[in-house]
């Protein structure tokens, strides 16, 4: 695992001296980024330094568009997932309005602060700097003044179609998650702390485990789901019931609840970890609690036979 560098106040800035930077925000930390972060790990190997993964500790969608946010990953498991990508280290910069306002001239040596990289990897589109008019151009500028290699990549693709955050994003509303998946190049994933609901599960013959997650980190479509649910370092199959029961809407609450296959406990209060495999159904509203409840078994019938 990385170390994980918060560029703070007490930030030496000689940390970049040597180093291989790539920069992005990374939300979802999926095959796109992998091959960035791969190409800084690369050029580090052949240069001697360090490879560092270079980001925000929140992501600018934010500040800027905070209602039309649809986050991949919450802040922490980026940084994590980042940390366990290859690199030698993540360098965290505070995202301010303050500084997303600074020209690009001081945008790269408020971050580099005389220090600048020895390789800096960004993709070909890459934009910093006040109103973003910070351009691959201005960064081929300013690193033959200084001294850094600056790497501009195209975006991986595999089948014609750059790989970008927003088209797993659209995956995911659909309901695509095989190809969502591919994508990311591992499951995507929704994590929460399993709350109380209203305690109909036990009647209705299925218990489900009750998540909150927010809209902004929930990009997945409603709809029923096969996914692996992670409790206390224990694997379980999952029935997955995604966006709010529709047939109890005025009293439910919970966003994403998990029935996991052969399991008794008690939840309550423990994070747990969803990864969505795939979908089976929409969700709906039922007039009928026994076509519920045998609609529910057999989803749950099918995740048992071919998860
Ligand atoms: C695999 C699965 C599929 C579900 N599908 C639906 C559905 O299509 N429509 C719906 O209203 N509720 C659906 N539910 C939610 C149940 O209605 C809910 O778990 C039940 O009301 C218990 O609620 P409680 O846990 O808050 O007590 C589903 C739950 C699971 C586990
Ligand atoms: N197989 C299981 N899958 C999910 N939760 C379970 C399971 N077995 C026991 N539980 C526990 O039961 C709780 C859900 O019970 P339930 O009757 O559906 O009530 P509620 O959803 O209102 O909390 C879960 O939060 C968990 O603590």
């Amino acid at each position: 695992m990385a170390e994980i560098v918060k560029a703070d106040d007490a930030f030496d800035h000689g940390f970049f001296e040597g180093t291989s930077c790539a920069f992005g925000v990374f939300d979802g930390v999926h095959r796109g980024h992998r091959f960035l972060l791969d190409r800084a790990r690369d050029t580090a190997a052949r240069s001697g330094g360090r490879s560092v993964a270079l980001t925000f500790d929140i992501d600018p969608d934010e500040v800027f568009h905070p209602l039309r946010l649809k986050k991949l990953m919450t802040n922490e498991e980026r940084l994590s997932m980042l940390a366990s990508t290859g690199v030698d280290a993540v360098c965290v910069l505070p995202f301010t309005r303050e500084f997303a306002a600074s020209s690009p001239a001081e945008f790269l040596a408020q971050t580099f602060d005389g220090t600048p990289p020895a390789y800096l990897h960004v993709g070909f589109d890459f934009k910093f700097g006040a109103r973003a008019c910070g351009t691959v151009d201005d960064l081929d500028a300013w690193g033959l003044a200084g001294g850094t290699k600056v790497r501009a990549h195209g975006l991986k693709s595999d089948d014609g179609a750059p790989i970008t955050a927003t088209r797993i994003r659209l995956l995911l509303a659909a309901g695509d998650i095989e190809e969502a998946n591919r994508l990311l190049g591992r499951p995507y994933f929704m994590t929460g702390t399993v709350e109380p609901g209203r305690g109909e599960g036990a009647d209705l013959g299925f218990r489900t485990a009750n998540l909150e997650v927010p809209d902004q980190l929930r990009p997945l479509g409603d709809g029923v789901y096969a996914a692996w649910a992670e409790v206390g370092g224990a694997r379980y199959k999952a029935a997955v019931n995604v966006g709010v029961a529709a047939t109890f809407a005025d009293r439910a609450t919970a966003t994403c609840e998990a029935h996991l296959l052969d399991f008794s406990g008690d939840l309550y209060g423990k994070p747990v970890k969803v990864e969505f495999l795939h979908w089976l159904r929409p969700m709906r509203a039922f007039d009928d609690m026994d076509e519920l409840i045998a609609t529910v078994k057999g989803n749950i019938a099918w995740v048992r036979e071919n998860l």
